[in-house]
Parts: structure tokens; C-alpha cells; sequence
């Protein structure tokens, strides 16, 4: 909603150099502020009316995850999610947001099979949403991908540690990057920053091994629950405010908004029934 008023928390302008910005934040911001040693939240958003929240509460990366699969499609994992079902939803998030770099996730099957495929998703994301990066899972086995998309001009986040989109070959969500298998993480990281991703998010890996990641690259790393090292942090938005049931121990509830929509939804429910509502002020003469 490009009308919508100017943002008024100006402390919570994180990327914006303490002002508050009226442009996109971009890869450019994003670089200055690990250069900065500045922090900075990244939260999902699926739809332009959260997107606006967000936006506004000067949240300066928003992603399309495609955690969209479980928080609003129901999927169990997020293997069944498409490209035609994120579509609409990141164009909905660019719509509903302003100042804020939407970053569009890769789903399942979209980037793995083929340099060509990758490329041609990236593009549709790109052409079709209006979103400003892409997200992909994997380091060194997508590397050939990742170089693709920057050659094309499409900026590139990864994703290591646990990779959702690998839940079969991992046997469950597992902590990732324990012991040797922290020497490969490292090296998908490099690799990442090397064939020229932007940022990388380490998702449920040990805080020490983060913190040596983070300590390595030039560019930022997104932890969720990769500890307090890390340049930046994600959550899914329904998890950190209070919707999602069950969650993982990464997960700080900041709000409570399963029940203030129960209780919202119950109370009507009592209006209604009761006849309370609606009253002359809510109907028409
Ligand atoms: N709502 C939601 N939030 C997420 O963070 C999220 C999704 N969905 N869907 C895709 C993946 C799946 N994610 C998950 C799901 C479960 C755990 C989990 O339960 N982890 C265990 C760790 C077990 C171990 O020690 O190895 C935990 O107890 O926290 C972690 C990440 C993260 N992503
Ligand atoms: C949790 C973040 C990193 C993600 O990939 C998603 O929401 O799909
Ligand atoms: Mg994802």
C-alpha cells in the first residue's frame, strides 16, 4: 500500500541509518550495516495486510517463506508447497509494504533439479512478484544456481543448517553443523559468499559454530536458533507472536495473539447470538 502514512517509529529503524527511510531498504544497506556491526530483524510475511504491519514497525526485511506451506497452506512440512502458490502470496507482501526488501524463498523442486529451472524460477519470482531477492536452500550443492541467478542480476540469500526442504534426508527438524559436520557448514558459507549470495540464514546449528561463521564472512548471517552471534535474526512471524501451537525452543512468543483473536472471535460469536450485535450505530437507516 504505497499510500500508506509514513512510518512513526523512528527507533525502530534498523538499516535506515537512525532515519526513518522512505525508500526500499536495499543490498546495499544490508552491506553497510555488517560493516557497522549493526543487528537487524527479518521476519515472514504472507500476506499485504501483515506486510503493512511489519513494514511499519520498521522491519527491514521481510521473506515470503515458504513456510507458507505449514502457517498457511496446513501442509505438515514444506515439501508440498509450489511456485504458483507462493506467487501471489510474495506479490501480496510487495503490494503491502513499502520501505522494506522482500526476499521471495525457492520452494521445493524449483531450484534443485537444474542451473535452467533455478534461473527460470528466480526470474518468475522476480517478473511476477515485484520481490527483491531470492532465497535458496543448500550451499555447495547449489552453488552452480546461486552464481546463475547473480550473473542474471538477482540478488541471492542462502540458507544452511537445517534445511527444511531436506527434512526426509535429515530424519526429522535436527540441530545441524555438530562437530565435522561444522567444517562443511563453514565451507558452504565461504562458497555461498564467494559465488556472491548477499546474506545467509543459519537456521538450528550450535551458537559457537555461528558465531565463527559469522566472525568468517563478509556478509551477514540470519540466525534462527543459531544464537546471538549472528548479524541478524528471522522467525516466522505466527510463531514469535503467538499463533503457531507448538514450537520450537528457538521461538520467543512476543505477543499472544491466539488468544486475543479466540477471545475477539468468542465475544462476537456472544453478540451475535444475543442479539448485542449489531447496534443501530453499526447499521443503516
Ligand atoms: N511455524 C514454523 N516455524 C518455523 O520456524 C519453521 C516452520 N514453521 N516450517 C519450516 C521450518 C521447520 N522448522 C523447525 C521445526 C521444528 C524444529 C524443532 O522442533 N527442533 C527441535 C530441535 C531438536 C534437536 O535438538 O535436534 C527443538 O526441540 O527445538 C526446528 C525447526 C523451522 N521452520
Ligand atoms: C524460517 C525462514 C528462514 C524460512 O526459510 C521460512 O520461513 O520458510
Ligand atoms: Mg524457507
Amino acid at each position: 500500500m504505497s499510500s500508506a502514512a509514513p512510518s512513526t517509529a523512528p527507533d525502530a529503524n534498523a538499516l535506515y541509518g537512525g532515519k526513518a527511510g522512505d525508500r526500499r531498504v536495499t543490498v546495499r544497506d544490508i552491506a553497510a550495516a555488517k560493516r557497522r556491526g549493526e543487528k537487524w530483524p527479518m521476519l515472514t510475511a504472507y500476506d499485504a495486510m501483515t506486510a503493512r504491519v511489519f513494514d511499519e514497525a520498521g522491519i527491514p526485511v521481510l521473506l515470503v517463506g515458504d513456510s507458507a506451506a505449514m502457517v498457511v497452506y496446513g501442509y505438515d512440512s514444506t515439501i508440498p508447497v509450489t511456485v504458483d502458490d507462493l506467487i501471489p502470496l510474495t506479490a501480496a507482501v510487495v503490494r503491502g509494504s513499502r520501505r522494506a526488501m522482500v526476499v521471495a524463498d525457492l520452494p521445493f523442486g524449483s531450484y534443485q533439479t537444474s542451473v535452467a529451472e533455478g534461473l527460470s524460477t528466480a526470474v518468475r519470482f522476480m517478473k511476477e512478484t515485484g520481490a527483491h531477492a531470492v532465497k535458496l536452500e543448500g550451499g555447495r550443492r547449489v552453488l552452480p544456481q546461486v552464481e546463475a541467478m547473480v550473473a542474471a542480476g538477482i540478488p541471492v540469500m542462502g540458507h544452511l543448517g537445517l534445511t527444511p526442504q531436506s527434512v526426509n534426508v535429515f530424519g526429522g527438524y535436527r540441530v545441524q553443523g555438530r562437530g565435522e559436520a561444522g567444517e562443511e557448514l563453514m565451507a558452504d558459507a565461504k562458497a555461498l559468499e564467494a559465488a556472491g549470495a548477499f546474506a545467509v540464514v543459519l537456521e538450528c546449528v550450535p551458537t559457537e559454530l555461528a558465531a565463527r561463521v559469522t566472525a568468517s564472512l563478509s556478509i551477514p548471517t540470519i540466525g534462527i536458533g543459531a544464537g546471538d552471534a549472528c548479524d541478524a535474526q528471522v522467525l516466522v512471524w505466527q510463531d514469535m507472536a503467538g499463533l503457531t501451537p507448538r514450537t520450537a525452543k528457538f521461538v520467543k512468543k512476543f505477543a499472544d495473539v491466539a488468544t486475543v483473536l479466540g477471545d475477539a472471535a468468542r465475544a462476537y460469536a456472544e453478540e451475535v447470538v444475543s442479539g448485542a450485535f449489531p447496534g443501530p450505530e453499526h447499521s443503516y437507516r
